[in-house]
This record gives C-alpha cells, structure tokens and sequence, in this order.
C-alpha cells in the first residue's frame, strides 16, 4: 500500500512547475515581510530622528510599495495554489474509484461507501491546500523575516534563530505522537458513531427485548472512551503552545536583554525596533501558524488520506485476491459474510463458523421478580455444535425465558451461559449479534424495503445471495407477492404468517451460526413450517426450537422437556418411552389442544446429560 509520504512526495514531483510558479509568487508576497525592517531602522534613523521626516516618510513610503507588490503576490499564489490541489484531488478520486471497483462484489459497487470516500478525497484536498499554504508561508515569511533580520543586524539574527530552531524541534518532537492521538481520534469518533447508528437502528427491538439497561451501557462506554481520547489529545494542544511561547515569544525577552550590549556594539535605536518588528511581525505569526496549521490541518490530512489509502488500494487489492473486479472476491468485512451467507444459502453442509456454535448454561436462576418463584431453578445445560435442539413444555413453564436467557436478552441471578465459549453476561449486542439470531413468536419487521428488512442483520448482503436464499427456503413466492426486493413493506399490511417468514428469511441470511426460533413458525401451516424447519436444521450451526406442534421434536435430534419439576433431555422415542409427562403432552397436542402447566411449584431442574455428536445432515 502506498504511504502518506510516498504518495504526497510522487505528487509533488510530478508538478514542479506549479511549485515552481508558486515559489517565485511567495517571493513576490514576503517582499514586505523582507523589507518591513530595514525600511522601518532607515525611517527612524535617517529620517525621524535624524530631524528629515521627508526622508523618514519617503522610506515608509518604499515600505507601501512593497505591501502593494505582496499583495499581488498573494493573489496569484492562490491561483498557483489550485494548479497543485486540484491534479491532487483528481489523482486521489481515480485513486479511490478505482478501489471502490475492486471492491465491488457480485458486480455491485457499495454506492454508501463511494459517496463516504468521496467527501473524504474532499476533505484532504482542502486539508492539502491548507498545508500547502502554511508550510510555504511559514518557509517564506520566517525565512524573509531571518535575512531581513540578518542582512540588518547579524548578532540580533543569531540570538532569535536559536529559541526559534528549539521551538521547531520540540514542535517536530512530538509530532508523531500527535498524529498518533488524533488517528486515535478520529478511530474512536468513527466507532462511536457506528455504535450510535446501531443503536438508535435498533431502538424498537432494544425496546421490544427489555435490553435498554445494556444498550445504553454499551453506548457509554463508547462515549467515555471517546472522552479519554479527547482529553489525550488536548494533552498535546498544550505541549504545541510550548512550543509556540519558545519558539516565537522568548525571542523578543531574549533581544530585549541584549539590548544594552546590542547598542554598545554600535546598534542604533532604529535598528533595535526594526529587528523586533521583524520578530514580532514576521518570525512570531509565521511560527504561530505553522503550528496551528500542521496541528489542525496537517494531521487530520495525514490521517483522513492514510485511510483512504489503506480502504482504496486496487493493486493490493488485486493481489491478495487474485483479481481485480471478480464476484464475492474481495477481502472487505461485507463480503466476508456475503461468502458466509452463500456457504449457507448454496453449501448448506459447509460449516459457518461451527467453533462459535456450542451453547452451556450453568447453574441459572432466573426469576421476574425478587418475590417471585424462579421460572429456571439452578440449571444446567449443554448443546454441542450443530445441535437441533427442540425445547417442549406446557405453557408457561418457560420455554420462551429459557431461549432470551440463551440469547442474552435476559440476564441470569445467578449462574453462567455461554455461547460459543463467550460468557453471555458483559458481552456486547456486536458480539452477540454475531453469534445467535433469535426470532420471536411475534416477528418484527419495520415500514422499509422488502430488501432492507431481509438485510437487517447482514447489511450489505447482494440482492443475488438474497434471491437464492429466498429460493432456497421456498419463499421466493412471499418476495414475489411482497412487490420484489426494491418494494416498499408495509407490517400493517402483512398476515402474521407473512411476517415471520420475512423473519425466518432475515435469520437465515444473519452470519450468526445459532438460531433460535421461539414459537417463529407458529403462524405458518404445518407444510411451510415443515419446509422451514427442515432448511434451518440442514443450516450449518446450531438450531434451538421452541416447539409449537409435535412434528416439530420428530424432526429434532433432541427434545428437552420443561416440566416445573425436572428436566428431561433425550430423543423424541427415548422420552416417549421414559417420560409421562413427555407422553401426556403428545396426547394434548395430538388431540389438537393446548398443553397446560400442571405443576407450579419448582424444585431443582434435574442434571442433564449432554449430548456430545454433532447433528449429521440429513
Ligand atoms: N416479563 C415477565 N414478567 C413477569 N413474569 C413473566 C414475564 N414473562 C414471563 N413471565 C412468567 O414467567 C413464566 C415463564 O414464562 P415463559 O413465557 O418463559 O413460558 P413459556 O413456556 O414460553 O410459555 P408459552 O408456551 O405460553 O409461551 C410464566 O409464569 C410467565 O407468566
């Protein structure tokens, strides 16, 4: 990847004759800073106070001429300055493009992230510019001002240029340890911004699923890092006024002192002021803004370009995939879970991240309320990788708090749950996100595109994997009535069933490698449930079912039963023969009915054992 260094450098050389230009305008803007103290020491000493004010003010008089021949100095150094800015901009905006090609995935191009690039390349051709302009006024002004200096009294020249080179130094000194803070910055403004997205995106389900307390935990922790961040940072915003009270005040006391030994060495009175004009008007302004200027400007265009450089670079891109522009290729986060999804839409058998897959519980005790009975009394279980689990029971019992406490959603009193070896309790919406998907009874969907709502927790997914997905679980039929990808949904016009299969297809297009449908089919006739249930199983991961119908455990490798008292864990035939209560529940549903909870007090959840093959594809 190109540096920030090799890339301004190649810049650079490739328009010499604009620097050039530029040069011999800056020439003509420093005249006054040049001249500003000579005149001023022949004005005072020829003229005032050598009682020939005519001469005085003809030397003044030289003095505005100057200033006239600066400022037309100054306007066509703008001029020069957009003949060097704008080839930049050109040649990182192709630069970017051309990243943004190779990027592309399935032939699509992330329009978002174009139009983000773009307002970045514009960022840093005015951040250049600024540069541009305070490095060479500095070289200029300060340089004009040190011969000025020089050409009229050399010991004074020697006594500033020393405080003025310490205060360089120490400014160049710390420089990268600025330019350290402020990519810092800029890292963690991203992150909180993304987090802020993500929660405010999420605020219905945040809401819906009780988890406000965490959300906004979550969000804090990011504001407060960004504040320590901040706090770095201004650290630095005073070491730079240091630099600026060494390198451009101590000068003036500096000269002040010598003064006495300056005029013994034959200086005169207006040699004295002119050399402390060309401190305070030329050396100290010129100093002051190239520190600021490289402080504000200098480093966001070091860090905002070394960014784009990094997220823009096709031949590196091109290398490390083999090529250029090639479908579901590139290496970006997005396309990673493209390629994990189409494993999972077209290669069911692949596995998805299996390691993340094995859930445990330890110990839980869950209750509602500090007087109220604990719904899981001192729990334990263990599901291996590529389970399908069903979980059975009458209503109420709390198959529904077993599956959030799984999922995260609820928090244990006391006792541990795992997925994917992460401990549940501290680990952030991201980490869970990436790990289980859970779909309610009630499926959410939201007033957007057909697209948007499947897309939801796999943003960036192509329309192409969608599609194949959808035909895969048999619901390109629902996308088709639902108006296609781009049509608009409405949930209000929507059947229940409709619903939670835009749900089901959303959860099995998510990268997350357990899912856990809680009664999600249950709006669904026993065909389309089969169907589905059948593909998730065949899904790589992990599956939990809340079981609505009987059919749902003869498809299960295991069934866990609830049942207030204990809990049973084996194959659907092992619990039929073992279990009563097992059976009695297959009767109610057999019949028809509604299996009720017959048992309200709770005792210790029996140990159970646990399962250690892995599910085989059927
Ligand atoms: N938010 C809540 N506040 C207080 N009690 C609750 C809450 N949610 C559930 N409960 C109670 O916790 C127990 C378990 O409920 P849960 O919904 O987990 O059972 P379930 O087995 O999923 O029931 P169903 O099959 O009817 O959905 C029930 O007694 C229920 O009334």
């Amino acid at each position: 990847m190109t540096s920030v260094g090799a890339f301004t450098r190649a810049t650079l050389r490739a328009q010499r004759a604009a620097l050039a230009r530029l040069a011999a305008w800056s020439l003509a803007e420093v005249l006054p800073a040049a001249l500003v103290g000579l005149l001023t020491a022949r004005a005072v000493d020829d003229g005032f106070l050598a009682g020939r004010p005519t001469i005085g003010l003809l030397w003044l008089a030289l003095l505005g001429l100057a200033v006239l021949v600066g400022a037309a100095g100054t306007n066509r150094t703008y001029a020069c300055l957009g003949d060097l800015v704008e080839p930049f901009r050109d040649d990182l905006l192709r630069r970017v493009t051309a990243g943004a090609l190779a990027n592309a995935t399935g032939g699509r191009v992330d329009d978002a992230a174009v139009a983000r690039l773009t307002h970045q390349v514009e960022m840093v051709r005015d951040t250049w510019a600024g540069l541009l302009m305070v490095v060479r006024g500095f070289l200029f002004a300060a340089g004009a001002a040190l011969i000025g200096l020089f050409s009229l009294a050399a010991p004074v020249a020697l006594l500033v240029a020393v405080p003025v080179l310490a205060g360089l130094g120490l400014f160049a000194a710390v420089l990268p340890a600025m330019i350290a803070r402020q990519r810092e910055y800029v890292r963690s403004d991203e992150q909180l911004g993304q987090v802020a997205v993500a929660a405010l995106a999420g605020h219905r389900d945040v809401t819906v699923s009780g988890t406000r307390e965490q959300v906004t935990r979550w969000v804090g922790s990011h504001i407060d890092a960004q504040a320590r961040v901040e706090r770095r940072l201004a650290t630095m915003a005073a070491t730079r006024g240091l630099s600026l009270a060494v390198g451009g005040w101590l000068p003036v006391p500096v000269v002040l002192l010598a003064a006495p030994w300056l005029v013994r060495q034959g200086l005169g009175p207006g040699a004295l002021l002119g050399a402390l004009v060309y401190v305070i008007r030329g050396v100290q302004p010129a100093l002051h803004t190239l520190v600021q200027g490289v402080a504000a400007g200098g480093l966001r265009f070091t860090v905002t370009l070394d960014r784009l450089l990094r997220t823009s670079a096709p031949a590196d891109l091109a290398a490390s995939t083999g090529s250029a522009v090639s479908a579901g290729s590139a290496g970006s986060t997005a396309s990673a879970d493209e390629r994990a999804a189409t494993a999972a839409a077209d290669a069911p058998a692949r596995a998805v991240r299996p390691e993340t897959s094995a859930l445990s519980l330890r110990a839980v005790t869950f209750r509602y309320g500090p007087h109220a009975d604990p719904v899981l009394d001192d729990f334990d279980l263990d599901v291996p990788e590529g389970d399908h689990l069903v979980i059975v029971g009458a209503s109420g019992v709390g198959k529904s708090t077993l599956a959030s406490l799984i999922a995260g959603v609820l928090r244990p009193q006391s006792g541990t749950v795992h997925i994917g070896g992460l401990p549940v309790a501290g680990a952030s919406p991201d980490d869970l996100a990436r790990r289980r998907v859970l779909i309610p009874q009630e499926a959410y969907v939201f007033t957007g595109t057909v697209r948007d709502n499947l897309r939801y927790l796999s943003p960036g997914m192509t329309d192409g994997v969608i599609t194949r997905a959808a035909a895969r679980l048999g619901l390109s039929g629902l996308v088709e009535r639902l108006g296609g990808l781009d049509a608009t949904l409405h949930p209000a016009g929507l059947s229940a069933g409709e619903r939670q299969q835009v749900a089901l297809l959303r959860a099995w297009l998510a990268p997350a490698p357990v899912v856990i449908l809680d009664e999600a089919t249950c709006h669904l006739d026993p065909a389309a449930e089969a169907r589905l249930e059948t593909a998730f199983a065949e899904r790589p991961g992990t599956l939990l079912v809340i079981a609505h119908r009987v059919s749902s455990a003869l498809r299960a490798r295991r069934v866990l039963l609830l049942d207030g008292q204990r809990a049973h864990l084996d194959s659907h035939q092992g619990l039929l023969t073992r279990s009563a209560a097992y059976r009695e529940l297959v009767g109610y549903w057999e019949a028809g009915g509604q299996p009720v909870r017959s048992t309200p007090t709770r005792g210790r959840s029996a140990p159970l054992p646990t399962g250690s093959a892995p599910r085989s594809s059927p």
